[in-house]
């Protein structure tokens, strides 16, 4: 009886998640590149590291509604060959639930004691015959609950939506989280063109259509291991959000400008800047963490980017050598990540109400430190990949409110054409649902000339 290798590879990513906190992408690239896989094995991985991930709430509540042995006295391996087992029975169609049972009770025989197998067939066989009469909390006794356990979020953070943005918009939003995004990419026009790049990805069997907002941007729809690819390793594209393309084009930075990046790492906005710059003038990429610095350097080099100076520099504190010498700065701030969950669905279960203060203090300090680069007319722009106002409005409102020399830049013109409805006078808020990108803030303001 042999344990299936992807399986088990889930099952420890997995455990790497929930048990040491490891980051999903992190723990996920670490096992696929040490292990020689089918591209297909690496798919079936993926989906049931991402999936189990997800809806991990709601499987717990399902679990718990079977099991009469209460979750926290399950031990960790064996209750995350659960989850597996329950993600492959529940959420995946094209799995035979006695294969997912079969694989499951192997799993739990390998990582569990001799009572663990009965227990794990038990449950699963149980699930498996009684789904179509689980039971879910009510929506109108407590909406919060329903959302919650329906679409596997924490129910402080249902709660904190419901009251930001209302029960239905709320609904959209949490089933926009459980949706898998489009892989989106940036087209590198230093080395080629749109047109060239489609071209040469549909020859080595890459279907590639236009982005739904940004010009430059291409989704890919089957990237499958797009490292291999010549035109990926030749630097003729940057895996990147659209939402994310939306920072450079909004600062708008000029060839020949001296531009400061605060918050850098890995690069994906400071080496589109230096695209929309014709690799031209100075970027200064700054982050606070050495290893990181590698990858911005890294992904200047491949892209054939020159115009980028890296280096290790905490964004707190005021540099006095770039006081009022920079034409634009970028503050990407470090943030809750609440726009990212369809990408990250980690983001769920590693936050706490309670980090919304101190990530704030943070990204107020960044702000006001970064702001003094800026020379008198120059711009600077805050973004981040988080949705809810305390991290994004309130806090540039904090920044104005200080900093009487700067304000809103009105940036319509710069957005295409389908998001030009979505501009604020100065900043721009993006939803997944709405956008059908991830959720950002992104704001844009100009010190007094
Ligand atoms: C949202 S990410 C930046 C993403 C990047 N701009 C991009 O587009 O690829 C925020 C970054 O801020 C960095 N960071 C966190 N605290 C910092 C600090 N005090 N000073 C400088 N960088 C910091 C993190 O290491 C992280 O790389």
């Amino acid at each position: 009886m042999a344990i299936d290798l992807p399986r088990e590879i889930a099952l420890k990513t997995i455990y790497d998640i929930n048990e040491k906190g490891a980051y999903s992408n992190i723990a996920l690239n670490k096992q696929l590149e040490s292990n020689t896989l089918k591209d297909v094995d690496r798919a079936f991985i993926t989906e049931l590291v991402y999936g189990t991930i997800k809806w991990k709430l709601s499987i717990d509540y399902v679990i718990s509604s079977f099991s009469s042995t209460k979750l926290k006295k399950i031990s960790p391996w064996i209750l995350n060959v659960l989850r597996i087992g329950v993600y492959q029975i529940l959420y995946m169609d094209r799995i035979p639930e006695s294969a997912a049972c079969n694989e499951s009770v192997k799993l739990a025989k390998k990582y569990g004691h001799a009572a663990s197998s009965g227990f794990v067939n038990g449950v699963l066989r149980n699930i498996a015959r009684k789904k179509e009469s689980i039971t879910y909390p009510d929506k109108q006794k407590d909406p919060t609950q329903y959302l919650s356990v329906k679409y596997s979020h924490p129910d402080w953070m249902v709660k904190e939506w419901i009251s930001a943005f209302g029960f239905d918009f709320t609904e959209d939003l949490l089933i926009s989280n459980n949706e898998v995004p489009d892989f989106t990419i940036r087209v590198n026009t230093l080395r080629t063109s749109k047109e060239e790049l489609i071209a040469n990805l549909s020859e080595n069997g890459v279907q590639a259509e236009a982005g739904k907002a940004v010009e430059e941007a291409l989704i890919l729809k089957n990237p499958g291991s797009f490292l291999k690819l010549d035109s990926y390793k030749m630097g003729h594209f940057q895996v990147q959000d659209e939402s994310s393309m939306l920072s450079a084009k909004i600062l708008d930075p000029k060839p020949g400008d001296l531009v400061v990046d605060v918050c850098s790492a890995p690069g994906g906005k400071t080496t589109h800047m230096a695209q929309l710059m014709k690799n031209k003038g100075q970027i200064i990429a700054r982050d606070i963490h050495e290893h990181k610095i590698d990858l911005i350097n890294e992904a200047a080099e491949r892209l054939c980017i020159s115009i980028i100076k890296a280096e290790v520099y905490d964004a707190t504190m005021v540099d006095d050598s770039l006081l009022e010498k920079a034409d634009r700065v970028l503050v990407d701030a470090p943030c809750t990540g609440y726009g990212i969950i369809r990408k990250k669905p980690d983001i769920k279960w590693a936050r706490t109400m309670s980090d919304i203060k101190e990530i704030t203090d943070l990204q107020l300090k960044i702000l006001n430190a970064a702001s003094k680069y800026v020379k008198p007319g120059g711009f600077i722009v805050y973004s981040t990949c988080t949705i809810g106002k305390e991290e994004n409005r309130d806090l540039v409102e904090r920044f104005l409110a200080v900093n009487k020399d700067f304000s809103y830049e009105e940036f319509g013109e710069l957005l295409p054409d389908v998001l030009k409805e979505y501009s604020r006078n100065g900043y721009i808020e993006l939803y997944p649902n709405i956008n059908k990108i991830d959720g950002f803030f992104i704001a844009k303001m100009r010190k007094r000339g």
